[in-house]
């Protein structure tokens, strides 16, 4: 299987505090992987470690064979590879739909207005959000607003998307509608990596699942095996406590 992200010995600090503890953990083209784990267990921190929204204390992050921590290395070129969708929605306020999954693509990947416009609208279909290409992104609602932040991250056409918790800013009513896109993505066959509370949703949609505790990979395998088999106490007891 061909791994389009390889960690290595990560480990992350802040201060004296080490919230990452030499993780193993890699990413197959096509997979989706769940990141599940009580709070404070280190989930977003490893996904803004492996974007580099975070520096790694240590470690390698492996990409098309090269470690992208080495200081030679072309971060932004690799930046540009990952798809990014945050709890908080993260749009430009202050422009209409179509222009948030056209700006980047512009600006980042030197494509023209009109090629972007129309791969916005490709995504923006996929998301079902065409119909809003005009509206502005602060009229709408959390739901429409993190299903148009999916759309403008597929724009670029990332290797992997990387999610985190998008549906824990959203009011309940909103949840499915997300879900329902992210898992029409994934059967797509995208690569995708989620951080999520939703325990049902990885379940159903994940093809492995992570379990963190304490800044380690306590355990990680199929959902079955994860959900209905845990080898370890820890997941065993947080998903008595998460379940019930
Ligand atoms: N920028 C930061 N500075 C200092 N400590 C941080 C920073 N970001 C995260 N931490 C700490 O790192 C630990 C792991 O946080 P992280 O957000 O990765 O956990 P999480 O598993 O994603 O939790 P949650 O499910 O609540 O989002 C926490 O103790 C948190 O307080």
């Amino acid at each position: 299987m061909e791994k389009v992200i390889d960690i290595q010995h990560l480990s992350k600090s802040f201060g004296a505090r080490e919230v990452l503890k030499d993780i193993d953990f890699s990413v197959n083209k096509g997979e989706v992987v769940s990141i599940i784990g009580s709070s404070g267990s280190g989930k977003s921190t490893l996904l803004r470690c492996i974007n580099l929204l975070e520096k790694p204390s240590g470690g390698q992050i492996i990409y098309n064979g090269e470690n992208i921590l080495d200081d030679k290395h072309d971060i932004h070129a690799y930046r540009t590879k990952l798809g990014m969708v945050f709890q908080q929605f993260n749009l430009f306020n202050n422009h209409n739909v179509l222009s948030n999954c056209v700006v980047g693509q512009v600006k980042v990947l030197k494509r023209s207005k009109e090629e972007a416009e129309k791969i916005a609208m490709k995504y923006l279909k996929v998301v079902g959000m065409d119909q809003y290409v005009n509206a502005n992104a602060k009229q709408l609602s959390g739901g429409q607003k993190q299903r148009v932040a999916i759309a403008r991250a597929l724009s670029m056409e990332p290797d992997v998307m990387l999610f985190d918790e998008p549906t824990s800013a959203l009011d309940p009513e909103m949840v499915g509608e997300v879900l329902k896109v992210m898992k029409e993505l994934a059967e797509s066959g995208l690569t995708m990596l989620i951080v999520t509370h939703e325990m049902e949703f990885a379940k159903e949609v994940s093809d492995r699942v992570v379990f963190m505790d304490k800044g380690v990979i306590a355990e990680e395998g199929s959902p079955e095996q994860i959900f209905n088999n845990p080898t370890q106490d820890r997941t065993r007891e947080f998903l008595k406590r998460t379940l019930k």
